[in-house]
């Protein structure tokens, strides 16, 4: 299994390669060269499987054998053992038709504990065997950095530096982050948005002389390792409800493009899926591109969904890549122009066959909380998270038109990481799990920075010498 960059540039690596890698070194992101196939016998075979041991499976597809089986194997049991779910992603159903993934069971009670904690395993485990040591830098709209340094906390061979953008997290996400005070962890707070943080990451990586000093590694999902440890969820559920004899939908709410892009590998390996929802906040760039080929950027507004305010959305580039028939110069010269210009006009016959798979849906803060309201009266008391909202409006709004075709949300997150959410919408206060539940009295360490990729840069230098 060889892995390509987007933009055509870069050399193919493994999977070890991408692991390390992060972002491809023209700017572009890795993708399998071709899509491993799991055939009718194969899903019948993982259907019924234990999660951990599915994913194993699923994930093993992607590694190319560059680490042995029965050590994912392991490390995925180690992993999903410490959710706490005995399913590890249980599903909800919400009326006769929509079901909700929950993935937030992990210990930072998002999604991203899914794929962060095994990427803490593998790093530790691909690096000890290169006697090598990594420099993480990554960037957070809340929950890829709580998630992120909970995996690679106190890992010999691992720095890791989380920039989120300033006051614009939720107080839990930011404290998840900023009280976990072990030497190889270190928080930025930035003055900007979460898509400064992100420019920030990838101009770290796309200046060679620093990436190289630093021996520079991602957690986000520009990491390809990050996506391929999402699909086995998608799968696993859709199994549940019948597939591949059945079709199934997915709605996922989005931001970075990461988990909805996952559902589509997914796709891409057996699933046969209906179509896939996208739902949004009012920083709702896919949702506008779907509907009227409008990729343009806006300023990011703050919303009751922060994990979600994003205008950027960088495994966009992946689909991009897929829609123009895996012409690398093509998508090159689209990100190109996109980066310059602001704004990215896709030719027709990609955005066509886009909108065939694909549906976007807009919901703003008022319909947010209608929403939390609506699920909380119909669906026995459920409580769900703002970004969760959105994804259960999103699917309400566009169910499949054959009634045999159910919709699985992706329940990204614990609705105790938004409590004034919650509150603001139901008048009530989620409790914190136990693990948790002294967050507000714990000391807070982090440090507020300019948007300035010199400083940001000093930061990270200061912070991996520290630890060498
Ligand atoms: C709770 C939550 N929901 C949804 C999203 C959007 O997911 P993605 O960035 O993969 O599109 C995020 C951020 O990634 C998130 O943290
Ligand atoms: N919503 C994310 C933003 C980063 O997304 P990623 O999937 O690329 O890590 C967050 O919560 O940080």
């Amino acid at each position: 299994m060889r892995y390509v960059s987007t933009r055509g540039q870069a050399a193919p690596r493994d999977f070890e390669g991408v692991l390390l890698a992060g972002l491809a070194e023209d700017g572009g992101l890795f993708m399998p060269e071709t899509w491993p196939q799991l055939s009718a016998a194969d899903l019948a075979a993982l259907r019924g499987m234990p999660y951990a041991d599915l994913a194993a499976h699923v994930i093993g597809l992607f590694t190319g054998g560059t680490i042995a089986q029965a050590d994912l194997l392991a490390m995925c049991r180690d992993a999903y053992g410490r959710f706490d779910h005995k399913a590890v992603v249980p599903m909800v159903q919400l009326d006769n038709r929509v079901f909700a993934l929950e993935l937030f069971h992990g210990p930072t009670l998002a999604f991203k504990d899914m794929a962060l904690q095994l990427l803490g395993r593998l790093f530790d485990h691909v690096l000890a065997k290169r006697g090598q040591r990594i420099t993480i830098v990554g960037a957070t709209s809340g929950d890829t950095g709580s998630a992120a340094i909970e995996a690679c906390r106190d890992r010999a061979a691992v720095d890791i530096v989380i920039l989120h953008p300033e006051n614009r997290t939720s107080e839990v996400q930011r404290r998840q982050m900023t009280t976990v005070l072990s030497p190889n962890v270190a928080n930025i707070a930035l003055k900007g948005s979460f898509d400064d943080c992100q420019d920030a990451v990838k101009a770290m990586f796309n200046d060679a002389a620093f990436r190289g000093e630093m021996s520079l590694a991602a957690v986000n999902s520009i990491n390809w390792a990050r996506i391929a440890a999402q699909i086995p969820y998608y799968i696993y559920a859709a199994l549940q409800l019948g597939a591949p004899e059945r079709k199934v939908a997915f709605s996922v709410p989005s931001g970075n493009f990461g988990n909805v892009l996952a559902a589509y590998a997914a796709h891409r390996m057996g699933i046969p899926v209906e179509r896939f929802i996208i739902g949004a906040n009012r920083n709702d760039i896919l949702a506008r591109f779907l509907a009227s080929n409008d990729m343009s950027m806006k300023p990011v507004e703050p919303s009751l969904s922060p994990s979600m305010d994003i205008q950027v959305s960088s495994n966009f580039e992946r689909l991009l890549f897929e829609l123009l028939g895996r012409d690398a110069a093509a998508t090159a010269d689209q990100m190109n122009r996109f980066r310059a210009e602001g704004r990215m006009p896709v030719p027709d016959a990609a955005w066509q066959k886009a909108r065939a798979q694909f549906v976007g849906f807009t919901l703003d803060d008022a319909g947010t909380l209608t929403e939390m309201r609506r699920l909380h009266a119909e669906a026995a008391g459920y409580i769900a998270d703002p970004h969760t909202a959105v994804g259960t409006a999103a699917a309400a709004a566009h169910l499949p038109a054959d009634p045999a075709v159910p919709v699985i949300v992706a329940s990204t997150a614990h609705p105790a990481k938004f409590p004034d959410a919650v509150r603001e919408a139901l008048g009530i206060t989620p409790p914190l799990p136990a693990h948790l539940a002294d967050l507000y009295e714990r000391e807070e360490r982090f440090t507020v920075l300019g948007n300035d990729l010199e400083q940001v840069e000093g930061f990270v230098r200061a912070q991996a010498r520290r630890n060498r």
